[in-house]
């Protein structure tokens, strides 16, 4: 089977002007995504997350490598590709429904149609009572929610997320987990999410992808083969805590690693 997203030989080398030193970000990374499935990118800080889902979603392009989604390789953002960041960064002038509906009005997209289409996201995502609310009227959750809702209006084939619950209290981030779960299994969507929480990526995910320290490779890939749908007491499960445990003894192995090369550096 073709996969959704490929990605190939990726490299990626940030260079200072200043002092004409480079980091090396990522380097020979390869990974394939099949259409639908829920992969976590997990690994220890500084390993090229961040940088990795940039360049999925075409903000960054890599020094080498490539991206191809669809059989058709990435040279830019897309509208088949929705970010959505850990800040919900929402319009503050613009009412939810205005928010949601902003990325179609920016494609020229809006019709009647699309506008039904942002009411039921609003639905789908749970903040339909408060679509003519402001964002500063709204709790935390509540605008991450409105971001996810905007990020789906476009309908992207690839939603991409960074953190997006790091800001929330621990309380609200699971029941986003559990929202977020529910939303996918209902829009079908190929998902690619960066948390630095284990327990996140092994309840949310099919996959856990995880990233050794710089320049950050992939070190193993987990499947996560856990029943869905998947309720919060899942966490308590044996087989969960031992998903938890194998992954966070790669990381910690990695963490170590960077920790020992700065010692030495
Ligand atoms: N714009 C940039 N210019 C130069 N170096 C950068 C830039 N962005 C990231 N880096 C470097 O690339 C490496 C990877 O950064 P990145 O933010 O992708 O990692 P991350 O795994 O997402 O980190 P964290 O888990 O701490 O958020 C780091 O060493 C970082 O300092």
């Amino acid at each position: 089977m073709t996969p959704k997203v490929q990605i190939s030989g990726v490299r990626m080398e940030y260079r200072r002007k200043s002092d004409e030193t480079a980091t090396v970000a990522l380097d020979g990374v390869n990974l394939s995504i099949e259409a639908g499935k829920f992969v976590a990118l997990v690994g220890p800080s500084g390993c090229g997350k961040t940088t990795l889902i940039k360049i999925v979603d075409g903000l960054i392009k890599p020094s080498s490598g490539s991206i191809v989604i669809d059989g058709k390789a990435v040279s830019g953002p897309g509208p088949d590709r929705a970010m959505v960041f850990q800040d919900a960064s929402l319009l503050p002038w613009r009412t939810v429904f205005d928010n949601v509906i902003y990325g179609l009005e920016c494609q020229g997209r809006v019709t009647d149609a699309s506008r039904q289409r942002v009411s039921e996201l609003l639905q789908l995502v749970g903040i339909a009572k408060f679509a003519r609310h402001y964002p500063h009227e709204l709790s935390g959750g509540m605008q991450q929610r409105v971001n996810i809702a905007r990020a789906l209006a476009v309908d992207p084939e690839v939603l991409i997320m960074d953190e997006p619950f790091a800001a929330l209290d621990a309380q609200t981030r699971e029941l986003m987990q559990q929202e977020l779960l529910r939303i996918w299994s209902e829009s079908n969507k190929t998902v690619l999410f960066v948390t630095h929480q284990i327990n996140e990526a092994v309840y949310l995910a099919d996959e856990v992808v995880i990233l050794g320290s710089r320049p950050g490779r992939i070190k193993r890939c987990v499947d996560i083969k856990l029943d869905r749908p998947r309720p919060l007491s899942i966490k308590r499960d044996l087989n969960f805590l031992r998903y938890e445990d194998d992954i966070w003894s790669t990381i910690e192995e990695e963490a170590s690693k960077a920790m020992l090369r700065e010692e030495v550096a």
